[in-house]
């Protein structure tokens, strides 16, 4: 296997956030030390995507998945870069013609952080506060155990959302705990809310990295640096949602963990406005993991109904 060299670096693609940097830079910090190769031998590639361009309108309207990764995929195909980082809970779980996303970082906590500048907790949280998110999950969820609660729309990246709260427009957000300790910002305060307060989009906390289809020397590289057990669980989230054909445009959230060798398996879908919550979970092999995400949502699916997920 010819190996990257300062000369003719492995371009890795990647969003320009601090976040989408810090886990490009794991990557590279990852495939350098497995191969004790200099991190000259890597270049990092920023790449604008529409999700990126677009500030002040909800996502849902531009148009849902794929709004982060479109454009770094098609510099991919074009051989600009020769792999892509990516938040998985952003990516579809369809990948375009001629691209394999089979490698996974080991994954960092999957929860959801409760961020007030008070440094107070959702229970905590008085009646009739106001709460910013762009999620659907996440607002959903917070509706349907506190309907006295506000929800504001809420975008931009960690920085732009605690500006927001200082200047008022809120009195809480949340984020991702995954994303908070990726940054090492340590100066945000946040509470972890358990996962059974607030179960995690499918796939949150975990990178996964996208590479050509027929590039042999990046697979055998990747090879090096996936983990085993976020793919086994990630492998069960993703049915999950695949099977609901899930989107921004529905609020889903699911989770799998491995305990004693056997894959445990959480998911939950809401009407938008929170008036009802429907929740189920599985228990089985971890070869099994795929079809009883696909069985989880079907289940759910044949009791929600029609109509379920309208949110206009
Ligand atoms: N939708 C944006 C997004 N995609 C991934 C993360 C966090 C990191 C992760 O889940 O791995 C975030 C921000 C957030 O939800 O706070």
């Amino acid at each position: 296997m010819r190996m990257p060299d300062p000369q003719t670096p492995l371009k890795i693609g990647t969003r320009g956030s601090p976040l989408a940097l810090a886990q490009a830079n794991e990557t590279r910090d990852r495939l350098a030390a497995a191969f004790n190769l200099p991190h000259e031998a890597f270049q990092i590639v920023v790449i604008k995507t529409t999700g990126d361009r677009v500030l002040d309108r909800p996502l849902r309207e531009i148009g849902g998945k794929g709004l982060f990764t479109r454009e770094i995929e098609d510099a991919m195909l074009s051989g600009d870069i020769d792999i892509a980082v990516h938040s998985m809970k952003d990516m579809p779980t369809v990948q375009p013609e001629g691209l394999t996303l089979d490698c996974y970082l080991p994954r960092e906590m999957p929860n959801d952080a409760f961020v007030a500048l008070d440094g107070g907790t959702l229970a905590a949280l008085p009646e009739g506060s106001v709460v910013g998110t762009s999620s659907l999950r996440r607002k959903a969820q917070l509706l349907h155990r506190r309907p006295d609660l506000k929800v504001v729309e809420f975008r931009g990246n960690v920085q732009t959302r605690l500006k927001k709260l200082a200047d008022g427009v809120a009195d809480a957000t949340f984020l991702a705990m995954a994303g908070l300790n990726r940054l090492g910002d340590d100066a945000v305060p946040r509470a972890p809310i358990p996962v059974e307060d607030m179960l995690p989009a499918v796939a949150q906390g975990a990178i996964g990295i996208e590479r050509r289809a027929d590039d042999d020397r990046v697979a055998g590289m990747l090879a090096a640096i996936h983990d085993g057990e976020t793919g086994d669980r990630l492998a069960a989230e993703r049915a999950f949602l695949a099977r609901l054909d899930g989107s921004c445009e529905t609020p889903i959230a699911g989770l799998a963990v491995i305990a004693d060798g056997r894959l445990h398996l959480r998911g939950e879908i809401l009407r938008t406005d929170g008036t009802e919550a429907l929740a189920d979970a599985r228990e089985g092999t971890v070869a099994d993991g795929p079809e009883m995400g696909r069985d989880l949502a079907a289940a759910l699916l044949s009791r929600a109904g029609e109509g379920f997920f309208d949110w206009r």
